[in-house]
C-alpha cells in the first residue's frame, strides 16, 4: 500500500474579492514524506495562498486538504499550525523578542518546561550554525538578514514538526548568503527527516534544492516533476523556466575564466 502523503491537495479553490480573483484554481497535488518540493511561479500566480491553505493561515472555497492524513478542516487551526513550521520571507520575527524569545515560542505555547525550553534553544542555534552565546540574547533588529532566516528556521523546527513551509525564505538575502542559507537547510531536510515546500522565485534555487518542482501559472498547477521531468515537458511557459538557469549558466561559462578567477 502506498504511503499516505504528508500533505495532499484534492481539488482545492480559493478566490478573493468576491470571487472575482481566482488565488488558487482547483489545485490536486500531494507531498510525500522526506520530500522537498519548490513552488515555483510567476508573482500572483498563487504560490503563497496555496501554502498557506495547508496550515489554515488561509480557508480554501473548495476542495479538501489533508496533512499527515487528517483532513485539515476537522483540526483546531492553533493545534494544526504547531504540527507544521513556518518560515516567513524576511525571518516574521518578533521584534520585542529576543533570539531566545523567539525560538522558544512554540515551546512555551505547548507547555515544555523552562529548562527543556533553554536547552531546545541551544540545540537550535547550534543546527543553524549561530553561535548560542553570541546570539541568545539578542533582539531581531542586532542581527544580519541572514542571521535572521537563520532563526526563522530555527524557530519553525523548534517543536519537532515532520512538515515545514517556507515562503520565499531566502530571496531577500545576498547571493553568497543565500546560497549557503539553501545548502544548510537542504542537509537540516535531510538529516531530520523533513517534507519540506518552499515558494521560490529561483527556477535555480529549486533545481538545487528540491526533489520536485510545482509550477504554478494564474491559480492552476501547470506542471509537477523532478527537474529532469520537467526539462521535457511540452508547455511553453515550464520549457522557459526550465531554459533561464541553463542559458544563464551557458553565458556565465563563456563570459567567466574556467577557474572562476577574474
Ligand atoms: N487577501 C487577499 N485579498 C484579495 N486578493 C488576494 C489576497 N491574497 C492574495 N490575493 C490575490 O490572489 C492572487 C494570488 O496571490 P498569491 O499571494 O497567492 O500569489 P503569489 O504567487 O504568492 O505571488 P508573489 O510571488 O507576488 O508573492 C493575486 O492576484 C493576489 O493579488
Amino acid at each position: 500500500m502506498p504511503a499516505t502523503p504528508l500533505i495532499a491537495y484534492a481539488h482545492v479553490g480559493k478566490s478573493f474579492a468576491d470571487g472575482r480573483v481566482v488565488a488558487v484554481d482547483d489545485v490536486s497535488l500531494e507531498v510525500t514524506e522526506g520530500e522537498f518540493l519548490a513552488i515555483v511561479g510567476g508573482s500572483g500566480s498563487g504560490k503563497t495562498t496555496l501554502l498557506r491553505l495547508a496550515n489554515r493561515l488561509i480557508e480554501p472555497d473548495r476542495g479538501r486538504i489533508a496533512v499527515e492524513g487528517d483532513d485539515v478542516s476537522r483540526i483546531d487551526p492553533i493545534l494544526l499550525r504547531r504540527r507544521i513550521g513556518y518560515v516567513f520571507q524576511s525571518g516574521g520575527l518578533f521584534p520585542h523578542l529576543t533570539v531566545a524569545g523567539n525560538i522558544g515560542i512554540t515551546p512555551k505555547l505547548l507547555g515544555w518546561p523552562q529548562a527543556e525550553i533553554a536547552a531546545r534553544v541551544d540545540e537550535l542555534l547550534a543546527l543553524v550554525r549561530l553561535d548560542g552565546a553570541h546570539h541568545r540574547d539578542r533582539l531581531p533588529h542586532e542581527l544580519s538578514g541572514g542571521q535572521r532566516q537563520r532563526i526563522g528556521v530555527a524557530r519553525a523546527l523548534a517543536a519537532k514538526p515532520r512538515i515545514v513551509l517556507m515562503d520565499e525564505p531566502f530571496g531577500a538575502l545576498d547571493p553568497l548568503t543565500r546560497d549557503a542559507l539553501g545548502d544548510d537547510y537542504r542537509a537540516l531536510h535531510r538529516e531530520l527527516g523533513l517534507t519540506t515546500v518552499m515558494i521560490t522565485h529561483d527556477m535555480t534555487e529549486a533545481i538545487l534544492l528540491a526533489d520536485r518542482v510545482a509550477v504554478m501559472r494564474a491559480g492552476r498547477l501547470l506542471a509537477l516533476g523532478t527537474p529532469a521531468e520537467l526539462s521535457t515537458d511540452t508547455d511553453p511557459y515550464v520549457g522557459e523556466l526550465l531554459r533561464t538557469p541553463r542559458r544563464q549558466a551557458e553565458r556565465l561559462g563563456a563570459l567567466l575564466p574556467r577557474d572562476g578567477a577574474a
